[in-house]
């Protein structure tokens, strides 16, 4: 998906929402553990009742990979399920050398070697350069490079001082000299709200990804006083808030009604900021 259309979805759906898949077998509803695949039938039901909400899917790779060769073949077919006009996410936080990183680029990008091709992943920046360019050679796809995260963490790496500010503030313009703002977003935390302004002077352009809000306690409307641009800019990520709103057998209409809530939030965001 390029940037045009996911301008073109934000603006359709009032929506900058991406609904986080961090599907969980010990916290989806009892009676789908009776199907064949239960995480693959809560995934479709949950992307069922929120893609008109939505303009973004990030099923997380470690819910997946725990459960071996079966939770791979989940990831899959989720892949397989989700709508072709969402920015389709892979969240697997990866990072390595060159040629470890053409591979790693082929088993999320590559459908015709691993059966899947998301539109975007994310990556550990640390590595540096030659770590992240391999994900550039497949055309028309993102990177999504960690830059200031939700974690409590962050403050041991991302806070040190660089001869040009903050660590995190080094990684984001060195990275916006790897690609363009077509190609690069950065993860930033909702948590870290009150940085956002200091983030667009490096990024003015940029797409962030900010997860955080609803479990982590992110306000979005922080988020948007400080981080909205004339295209929007932002995609903000909520997993358990959303999926796991509900747990009986009606929980794809509790995760609807908690998208649909956040929707109506940024419908308002959006009007303020003049995106739509
Ligand atoms: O890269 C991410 O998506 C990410 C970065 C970050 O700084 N913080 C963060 O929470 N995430 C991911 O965003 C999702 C947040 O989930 P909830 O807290 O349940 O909404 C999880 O999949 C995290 O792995």
């Amino acid at each position: 998906m390029s940037r045009a259309q996911l301008i073109e979805q934000i603006k359709l759906k009032k929506s900058f929402l991406c609904v986080g898949l961090d599907t969980d077998i010990d916290k989806i509803p009892e009676f789908l553990k009776d199907y064949p695949n239960p995480i693959l039938e809560f995934n479709k039901r949950i992307i069922d009742a929120t893609k008109d909400l939505c303009v973004s899917y990030k099923p997380n790779a470690a819910f997946y990979e725990a459960y071996g060769v079966k939770g791979l073949q989940s990831l899959i077919d989720t892949w397989k399920y989700l709508p072709v006009d969402t920015l389709n996410i892979i969240d697997a936080k990866r990072g390595d050398i060159g040629n470890t990183s053409d591979k790693y680029a082929r088993a999320f990008f590559d459908e015709k070697a691993s059966g899947m091709s998301f539109d975007a992943i994310t990556i550990t920046p640390y590595m540096g350069n030659d770590s992240v360019t391999p994900y550039l050679a497949y055309e028309g796809k993102w990177i999504i490079l960690l830059a200031l995260t939700s974690s409590v963490g962050s403050k041991d790496f991302q806070y040190l001082q660089t001869g040009d500010g903050y660590l995190y503030e080094t990684v984001i313009q060195k990275a916006n000299t790897w690609a363009s703002a077509d190609r690069i977003m950065f993860v930033v935390g909702a948590t870290k709200s009150t940085e956002f302004t200091n983030i667009r002077k490096y990024a003015p352009d940029n797409f962030l990804l900010v997860p955080g809000v609803g479990a982590q306690g992110g306000n979005l409307e922080e988020v948007c006083r400080y981080g909205i641009t004339k295209d929007c800019g932002l995609i903000v990520n909520a997993s358990r808030s959303i999926i796991y709103a509900g747990n009986g057998k009606d929980f794809a209409d509790a995760a609807r009604a908690e998208a649909q809530n956040i929707q109506q939030q940024m419908q308002v965001e959006l009007e303020k900021a003049g995106v739509i």
